[in-house]
């Protein structure tokens, strides 16, 4: 039996003010899609236990709030190791809800192979989801025909994006301009980045605040010790190399949900 998860009306209601605007209710197309950055941490600051480790933080209230939040975004996005990590999903199961976010795999070097068994193929199979957009830099001739193949079969596809060769890793990069841009290209109104700890710390590169909506943060109260998967953003200095905050969130409000708290506010002024 698929799970199925429930989120009360009086609940919809606190979140409503930090979520994209109903199709119906906008007013004029948006330029790019409205990004709510969103995810679940511990005290000190992890998403999981270690890279490659499935970590399950959220209790069943704040669970619910993000399939919630599933319900509300055309798109959910999630980096090439959290797929790796997690095998995840990444469908909506909330009870009676009939949407179902497009997930959007960020893999610029094709680290991912994609799999008949991968969960994301089979609930996309059971009707209960929608196959992923892999977000690419290589050339459409390099990319392997069967998995090429295994998208198409379920309605998913490779999507090049122009990217950069870090120098420090030497791997390929994408801006969050031209992530924003493919997706926009989709016709996908909104987007909920879900992590993992790369993609969030990339995300919160000052350059890109302005591209961040919303930010809903699920605190659970456990730490999980030294070695997990961290979000910090790279520092920033002022002109004389002193450190400076990355980012403080504004509009802030508090709402537990069961063990847990969620933490809105926003990054725009
Ligand atoms: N608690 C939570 O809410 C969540 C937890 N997780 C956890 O996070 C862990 C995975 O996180 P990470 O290891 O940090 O990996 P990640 O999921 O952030 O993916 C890292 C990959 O994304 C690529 N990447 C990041 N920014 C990019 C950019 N701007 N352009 C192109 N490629 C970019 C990197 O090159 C790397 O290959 C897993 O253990 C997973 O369970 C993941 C999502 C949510
Ligand atoms: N909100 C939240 N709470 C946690 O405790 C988590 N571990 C995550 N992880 C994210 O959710 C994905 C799993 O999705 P499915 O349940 O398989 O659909 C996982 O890949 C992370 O992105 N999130």
């Amino acid at each position: 039996m698929p799970e199925q998860l429930t989120f009360p009306a009086e609940s919809v209601a606190v979140l409503e003010p930090r979520l994209p605007p109903k199709l119906e209710l906008q007013d004029a197309p948006r330029s790019r899609p409205f990004v709510t950055l969103t995810f679940a941490t511990s005290l000190d600051s992890s998403l999981s236990l270690a890279p490659g480790v499935r970590t399950r933080l959220s209790g069943p209230g704040s669970k619910a709030m993000t399939h919630y939040l599933r319900t509300r975004h055309a798109a959910i996005l999630v980096g090439v190791s959290t797929v790796l990590a997690d095998d995840p999903a990444l469908n909506c199961r909330i009870a009676g809800s009939s949407h179902q976010p497009r997930p959007i795999i960020i893999d610029a070097n094709l680290r991912w192979t994609p799999r008949r068994s991968d969960k994301v193929f089979e609930v996309c199979r059971n009707g209960a989801g929608l196959a992923p957009f892999i977000l690419t830099g290589a050339d459409a001739s390099d990319l392997p025909a069967a998995s090429v193949e295994l998208l198409h079969e379920h309605g998913g596809k490779y999507i090049r994006v122009p990217s950069a060769r870090s120098e420090a890793t030497g791997r390929l990069r994408f801006s969050w301009d031209d992530i924003l841009s493919a997706l926009q290209a989709e016709h996908l109104t909104s987007v909920m980045v879900e992590g993992g700890g790369q993609i969030i710390n990339s995300l919160l590169d000052p350059a890109y605040h302005k591209l961040i909506d919303s930010v809903i943060v699920t605190i659970a109260p456990t730490w999980l010790g030294q070695g997990g998967v961290v979000v910090s953003p790279e520092r920033v200095t002022d002109s004389a190399g002193v450190p400076l905050p990355v980012a403080r969130l504004s509009q802030v409000s508090w709402h537990p949900f069961g063990d847990d708290v969620v933490l809105c506010g926003t990054l725009r002024v």
